[in-house]
Formats: structure tokens, C-alpha cells, sequence
């Protein structure tokens, strides 16, 4: 029993002599056929995230249990899409490290570490993540989250070539999944946060050797012209500071590939510094960010682009997913590219020109009244702009959509999205220098407003929804809202299901027609991957990664109280009538602190306060609310309460809390310490009144 594969070679076991991973551009180019197979990030280049499979349906699914786990050695946010080759199953955990399993019975191959130093966990907005690996004739490719593109051998995890794809002194991270176009292995960055110009390179699949990089912003201006492109883009910039501060554009996370067209698709990054007053004197669109670019795979050559929000001043990134798909539009065969990028509209291009066809707002949005309907142009409202006062925007940094990826099932012609219903009072702020290692966007720091009705007005307005959107009417069709907006990618089968984790620790199936809840099943912690599905020895499995984790989850725990989930990372694989049983979920409460004296002014305290949203809230939370991913610092001990200069200064670097010493001066740690310690009273006093 082959299951349904529709070519020649027969699926192999990890035990045969077989070559592992044995990936090339024929099996990648049909990768729809291969029911037995997941060979690329997407599933295929079109990044739908479909399986043709059905055995497992809306009529059945409630028999679907647990087959097997896997517990991964980092309990930390886990954002990978496995890969399925030939019975083997590629995932990857924090720190970029990877896994092989044997995907009958989860039974580990081998593991590859690259030891990414765990302070580097600092130089990154939003978590030590890895979102997965890409195969090609024998190799498996991971971008570690210091920079590192790696090659490795896939019968046995070792290490073949390791390049450095940044300048290892910005604070360049790489979280996205490589991609493989005929044996050129594509991969981004991320920092644009932090300072940095971002970029797409291609390197060699066999020796590592850089074959071509396509900068997505203008470079120094000082150094002269550059590419046709880039002068083009420059016309948008103002000013000539931008350099300094880097101008952002980083390629995360998404990317497609149309072979017959021979175009790939890259979703680029916000601005950096976030607010255009101090990047380009508070005007201009500032080409490439914020835009989908098709690029020439062979030589990294520009074609066209796309951009979704002009002049971003708000984080609005549009390097989420990407799907192409053959769209029939005003009865008019069409090739889409569709996107629901971080400004909250979703966008129907044509994806061998990069024209608009069509768009809608698919969240609320108060920062654009609508699109342009010729153009595609976001109308900008005054709203939007915080540039004199402090405005409540939606939606906030965090988007209506963020990297989780979505899908598309041709049957029911819908989307499925992950969706965030989110808000953010935006402030002009600070610009720390680059050098500091530091968030430098040009923004108040995140932290939530005291005033209870401006906290009041974001907490009814946070939530999450798994939305299923028709790109054709650019409408819902329907949505379920979730607790928190912070939840799985999805995945649709052709057994009208969409299948979906969430931050509240289960993994769901839902009907993909009426949305109807069918099925759920505990997770212990919080998923925020997306699902894979496949089928071996004629049986269909489901697939996810577990382990809560981000930027909401480690930033944001404050707006989600429902939200209590232990930090854990697993392999979850689930099949019709799996009997496997996941151990309990641990979530002891943390003892209550017994807070040392706080002799800090009231004064003092706000400015204790507003040092730690400027520097420790996007790790340890907005009011100093963790999830466990983290130390709860309301919950220090005595002794911590002691040793917290050297903390901040660098003595727990290998575990994983960057040095601030550098920039933080001793009085400064001190009023940090003093407003935990009122936290913690703080803490006390209300479960003494309970
Ligand atoms: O601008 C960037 O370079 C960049 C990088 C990343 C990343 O690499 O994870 C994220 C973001 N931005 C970002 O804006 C964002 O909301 C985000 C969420 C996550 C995550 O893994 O949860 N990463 C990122
Ligand atoms: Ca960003």
C-alpha cells in the first residue's frame, strides 16, 4: 500500500538504502502530485498549503487522536513547518536546531544543534524562532538564527558548509525558511527592528558559494548609484540619514515560486526606524518596503513590484504568506498572487505583472478608509498619523495577519486566515543609536495606557479569528473567533476541513465550508505553527508543532489573561483512531514573591517604568506580565532581587538573557529593579485582598 503516488518512484522507508532527501526541481515543480510527500515549506511553490487527501473528513474527524510525539529539547516558541521526504519527517525547534524523525513513529534519526549562541536571543525582535528547513538532492539547508546559512547532509544531520549571510555586527537574525529554486537555496533576514538593510540572497545549493543579492532598499548614498532598481527606489527616500538607521525592508519570512513564469515572489518588511519622520523626513513611499517584489530566481533581477502600504510608518510588513493560485475573476481566468499582509487588507495581484485586481479590508482598520480601486493604493486617514499626538491605530505593530501562515483550498475557493484583531497606540519616540543593540523604531515603547478607557478600548478590541475569506468577492465567508489573536497557521484538506492550533493549548478541525467546529484536542502549550498533513502506508496523518511562542507571546501576555499555558515544545502527529497520550500539562502557579523595599520615588517609578517598556517589555512583557516562556520578574526572589545587576549586566548570558550593561547605567538597572519590586507589592497586596 503506496498511497496515491503518481509517479514512478515508490515512497521509501528511512531504513532503506534509499538517498535521503533526494529532492530536485522535478519532485519540487510537482510536488502537488505526491500525496506521501511535504518537499517544500508551502507544500508546493504555490504555497497553498492544500492536501488533496480526504480519508480524513468533516463526517470522521472526531475520531482523530494522537499517533505519536516528540518532545523537543527547547521549550520555546516553535514556528516550524516540517518537511515529509520519502518517510522522514525534517521539523525544527528554537535556536534553529533540527530534527529528523522517523514520521511512522516519531522515533528521532538524528538532531543537528548549530549552537546559536543564546544571547543572540537579544539581537532579535521577537524570539529565537526557526520556521523550517528546505531540501535539494540530498541536503538539508536551515537558516540559523545568527546568520548562519547551513547545508547538511540528510542521512545523518552533518554539517557540509556554513556561510555567514550578514554583517555579523548589525543585528541581522534569520527566523525564515530557506526555499530551493534548481539548486539555488533562497534565503532572507529579519532586524528591521533593530537598524538593519534588508536583502535576499541565493547561494549555492552544493558549495555555499553566494550567487546573487537583491537589497530591497536604497544603500548609502554616499557610496553612488546602484541597480536600475534600487535608483528607482532611492526617488522615493527623502534625505540621506536612512543609511544610518538602516531603512528596514527585511525578507523574513515569506516567498513563492511560479516556475512557468520562472518569477519568485518576496514579501518585504517595515521601515526601520518605524516612523518615517526619521527615516525620510516624514514623506515619501520608500520603495521596496512594505511590497511584494518578483524577482528573476537565476540572478536576483527586479520585474516588478508591488507595494501595500506606502511610506509604512506602523510596522505594516508585507512579508506575510504568499499564495498564487488560478483564480476565475469577472469571468476571467486569472494568476494570483494573494497576500493579507500586516496593514490588514487583503490583496488579489496579478502576479505576472504585479497589477492590482482586487482588495478589501479583511480586519478592521481605522489608519486607511479603503483602497484605491484602480491602483490598490491604501486612502490614509488621518488616524494614522501620531506624528504630533499619540493616536490608537489599528491594526496595531503586530498586523491583522503575521507570519502564521494561511491556506488555500481550491474546493471552497477560501482563504483560511490566521487572523489578529489588534490595536496600538502609537507615539512618536525615541531613536536609539543602532550600536546599542536595542528596539530602534522611532516609537513610544510598547507598554499598555493607565487610562482606563484607552485600555479599556484595546482589550475589547483584541482577539484572534480564524477568518475564511473569498478572494474572489473579497468578503467573508465566515469566522470563529479565538481567545487570543496570537494562533496556528492553518492548513486545508480535500476532506473540507481546515485544521487549526491555538494559543490556548488545542488543535482544532474545522468544517471549511460553514466554519463549524468539529474536532479539538488538548496541546499542553499553545501552538502557533501550522499543520502539515500526508499519508503513509494508505493512511492519512496530521502533523504540527507545539510551543507557544513569538512576538504576542513573550510581549503581550498582559492582554490575554485567558492564556495560561505551560512552556512546551513538541512533534504532535495525529491519525484516525491514534491512541497516544500526551503526558499532563505542568503549570505550577508561582509562589508569591516576598518583595524587597521599594524606596523609589513616584517619580523615580515612571521613569523605572518606562526604562523597562524601552528595553526588557518585548522579552518579559508589557507590565512586566510573562508568559512562562520567560522569568515572571513580578515573581523575583530575594536573591534574584540581589544578584539583578549582574543579570542585567551579563551574567546569564548562556542562558539567554542578553548583557545590557553596555547601555543601561547602574542608576538606570536600579529604577528598573525598584518598579519590578512595586509590581511585586503590587502583586501581594491583590491576592491579599482576594
Ligand atoms: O522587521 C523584521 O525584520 C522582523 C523580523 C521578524 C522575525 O524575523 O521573526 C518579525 C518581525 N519583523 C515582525 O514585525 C513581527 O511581527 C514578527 C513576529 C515574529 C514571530 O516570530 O512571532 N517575528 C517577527
Ligand atoms: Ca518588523
Amino acid at each position: 500500500a503506496c498511497g496515491q503516488s503518481t509517479d514512478s518512484t515508490t515512497p521509501s522507508s528511512p531504513s532503506s538504502s534509499k538517498p535521503a532527501a533526494a529532492v530536485d526541481g522535478k519532485r519540487l515543480v510537482n510536488a502537488d502530485a505526491r500525496t506521501d510527500q511535504w518537499v517544500s515549506h508551502g507544500r508546493t511553490y504555490a504555497e497553498e498549503r492544500f492536501v488533496p487527501l480526504d480519508q480524513i473528513n468533516a463526517e470522521n474527524v472526531d475520531q482523530l487522536g494522537l499517533a505519536w510525539s516528540f518532545e523537543l529539547d527547547i521549550p520555546r516558541g516553535t514556528e516550524a513547518t516540517p518537511l515529509l521526504i520519502d518517510g522522514v519527517m525534517y521539523a525544527t525547534g528554537a535556536f534553529s536546531i533540527v530534527y529528523a524523525l522517523d514520521a511512522r513513529s516519531g522515533k528521532l534519526l538524528w538532531s543537528y544543534d548549530p549552537k546559536v549562541p543564546k544571547a543572540a536571543a537579544g539581537r532579535g525582535c521577537c524570539g529565537p524562532v526557526n520556521r523550517g528547513v528546505a531540501a535539494w538532492q540530498g541536503k538539508l539547508f536551515v537558516g540559523a538564527y545568527d546568520g548562519r546559512l547551513i547545508a547538511l547532509d540528510a542521512k545523518d544531520g552533518k554539517e557540509l558548509w556554513s556561510v555567514m549571510t550578514v554583517d555579523p555586527d548589525r543585528n541581522y537574525t534569520v527566523t525564515g525558511a530557506p526555499r530551493v529554486i534548481d539548486g539555488k537555496v533562497i534565503i532572507g533576514n529579519g532586524g528591521a527592528e533593530l537598524g538593519v538593510r534588508g536583502y535576499v540572497s541565493a547561494y549555492d545549493a552544493d558549495s555555499g558559494e553566494q550567487l546573487w543579492r537583491f537589497y530591497t532598499v536604497p544603500g548609502n548614498p554616499a557610496d553612488g548609484p546602484e541597480s536600475e532598481a534600487l535608483e528607482m527606489a532611492r526617488k522615493t527616500w527623502h534625505g540621506d540619514t536612512y543609511f544610518e538607521q538602516g531603512g528596514g525592508g527585511t525578507v523574513w519570512d515569506s516567498m513563492a515560486y511560479d516556475p512557468e513564469l520562472d518569477l519568485l515572489y518576496i514579501g518585504v518588511g517595515n521601515g526601520s526606524p518605524w516612523n518615517i519622520k526619521y527615516r525620510s523626513e516624514g514623506k515619501g513611499d520608500n520603495l521596496f518596503l512594505s511590497s511584494i517584489v518578483a524577482l528573476r530566481p537565476d540572478t536576483g533581477e527586479y520585474v516588478w513590484h508591488f507595494q501595500t502600504t506606502p511610506g509604512d510608518s506602523w510596522d505594516y510588513t508585507a512579508t506575510q504568506h504568499i499564495i498564487l493560485a488560478d483564480l476565475e475573476i469577472e469571468g476571467q481566468p486569472r494568476k494570483v498572487l494573494m497576500q493579507a499582509p500586516k496593514n490588514g487588507f487583503f490583496f488579489v495581484i496579478d502576479r505576472e505583472t504585479g497589477e492590482f485586481i482586487s482588495g478589501n479590508n479583511y480586519v478592521p482598520v481605522n489608519w486607511a478608509s479603503g483602497l484605491d480601486p484602480e491602483t490598490g493604493r491604501p486612502q490614509v486617514t488621518e488616524t494614522a498619523d501620531y506624528s504630533t499626538e499619540p493616536k490608537l491605530i489599528t491594526p496595531g505593530p503586530v498586523g491583522g495577519h503575521n507570519w502564521h501562515p494561511m491556506s488555500f483550498n481550491p474546493q471552497t475557493g477560501l482563504v483560511y486566515i490566521p487572523a489578529l484583531v489588534t490595536a496600538n497606540l502609537y507615539a512618536d519616540g525615541p531613536t536609539p543609536q543602532v550600536a546599542l543593540n536595542l528596539w530602534n523604531v522611532g516609537t513610544a515603547p510598547i507598554d499598555l495606557p493607565d487610562d482606563p478607557d484607552a485600555l479599556g478600548a484595546i482589550g475589547q478590541t483584541t482577539k484572534g479569528m480564524l477568518l475564511a475569506w473569498d478572494p474572489v468577492k473579497q468578503e467573508a465567508a465566515w469566522s470563529q473567533d479565538l481567545v487570543s489573536p496570537w494562533n496556528g497557521g492553518t492548513l486545508s484538506t480535500a476532506g473540507n476541513l481546515v485544521f487549526q492550533g491555538a494559543a490556548d493549548g488545542r488543535f482544532a478541525a474545522y468544517a471549511a465550508d460553514t466554519g463549524e467546529l468539529l474536532w479539538q484536542s488538548p496541546t499542553n502549550s499553545g501552538v502557533v505553527a501550522a499543520p502539515i498533513s500526508y499519508e503513509l502506508d494508505g493512511e492519512q496523518y496530521v502533523t504540527v508543532l507545539s510551543g507557544w511562542g513569538g512576538v504576542y507571546a513573550l510581549a503581550f501576555s498582559a492582554l490575554q489573561p485567558q492564556v495560561r499555558v505551560p512552556a512546551e515544545a513538541r512533534v504532535l502527529t495525529y491519525k484516525l483512531g491514534g491512541k497516544a497520550k500526551l503526558p499532563e500539562a505542568k503549570l505550577e502557579p508561582l509562589p508569591l514573591p516576598q518583595p524587597p523595599k521599594v524606596t523609589a520615588t513616584t517619580e523615580q517609578l515612571a521613569m523605572g517604568r518606562e526604562l523597562y517598556h524601552g528595553v526588557c517589555a518585548v522579552c518579559h512583557g508589557v507590565a512586566a506580565i510573562s508568559s512562562p516562556l520567560v522569568p515572571d520578574l513580578r515573581y523575583m526572589s530575594a536573591q534574584t532581587h540581589e544578584d539583578f545587576h549582574n543579570i542585567v549586566s551579563g551574567a546569564r548570558a548562556v542562558q539567554g538573557m542578553p548583557p545590557f550593561g553596555h547601555l543601561l547605567p547602574p542608576e538606570q538597572i536600579e529604577l528598573i529593579r525598584q518598579y519590578l519590586a512595586k509590581l511585586s507589592h503590587d502583586l501581594v497586596a491583590r491576592d491579599a485582598a482576594q
